[in-house]
């Protein structure tokens, strides 16, 4: 089947062991939960094209892993990405203790102009929370970052949690604020945005060809 899209967004999902990134990914791409996953060795791929706002975007996906004997092997993949799901685990404080650090690695290293979404997930375990939302939302608005709570077991904001980011760099590409053919922009033009600015062009050009 052939694919045709606006806009390819390089994503990246990073956050500590354990925290559900891989069962994210899964889950947004099969719609169903990853049975038996098992800890993530360097990075891993996944892609989908999604409809976002009228304009069709494919999301190309890199799901690092979160042990720290991968870091560097992890790291050289945040260069030119347009967005990151920056996921913690709501049992787990120690995964939402380690948030400042995956942060700096992302501002440091990625694009500077980087749409981060922090993504809390396993809001199934309610019982066994340990980060409640208001802490977190606070922590996000502090840090300049979207949020949302998830479960990639029930499949709860998953889908939203990609279009949101999705949504959200977009809107900037509209405004002008982010530009897609500044290099490490971690975006790119589709076939179908090509066709449709060759097809302006052309038609500027003309009036000039009467010759
Ligand atoms: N209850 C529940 N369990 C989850 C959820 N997401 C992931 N898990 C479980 O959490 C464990 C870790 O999930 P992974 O997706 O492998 O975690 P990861 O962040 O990719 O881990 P690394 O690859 O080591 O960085 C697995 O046992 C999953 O079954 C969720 O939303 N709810």
């Amino acid at each position: 089947m052939s694919e045709t899209y606006d806009f390819l967004f390089k994503f990246l999902v990073i956050g500590s062991a354990g925290a559900g990134k891989s069962c994210i990914l899964h889950q947004f791409i099969e719609n169903k939960f990853k049975q038996d996953s098992n800890h993530t060795i360097g990075v891993e791929f996944g892609s989908k094209v999604v409809n976002v706002g009228g304009k069709s975007v494919k999301l190309q996906i890199w799901d690092t892993a979160g042990q720290e004997r991968f870091r560097s092997v992890t790291r050289s993949y945040y260069r030119g990405a347009a967005g990151a799901l920056l996921v913690y685990d709501i049992t787990s404080r120690e995964t939402y203790n380690a948030l400042t650090n995956w942060l700096t690695d992302a501002r440091t290293l990625a694009s500077p102009n980087i749409v981060i979404i922090l993504v809390g997930n396993k809001k199934d375990l309610e019982a066994e929370r340990e980060v409640t939302f208001l802490e977190a939302s606070r922590f996000a608005q502090e840090n300049d970052l979207m949020f949302l709570e998830t479960s990639a077991l029930t499949g709860e904001n998953i889908e939203e949690t990609f279009l949101k980011c999705a949504r959200s760099i977009l809107t900037k590409i509209e405004s002008g604020e982010l530009d897609p053919e500044r290099m490490g922009s971690g975006i790119q033009y589709g076939d179908t945005s090509l066709r449709r600015l060759q097809k302006e062009q052309l038609q500027q050009k003309k009036p000039d060809c009467g010759c």
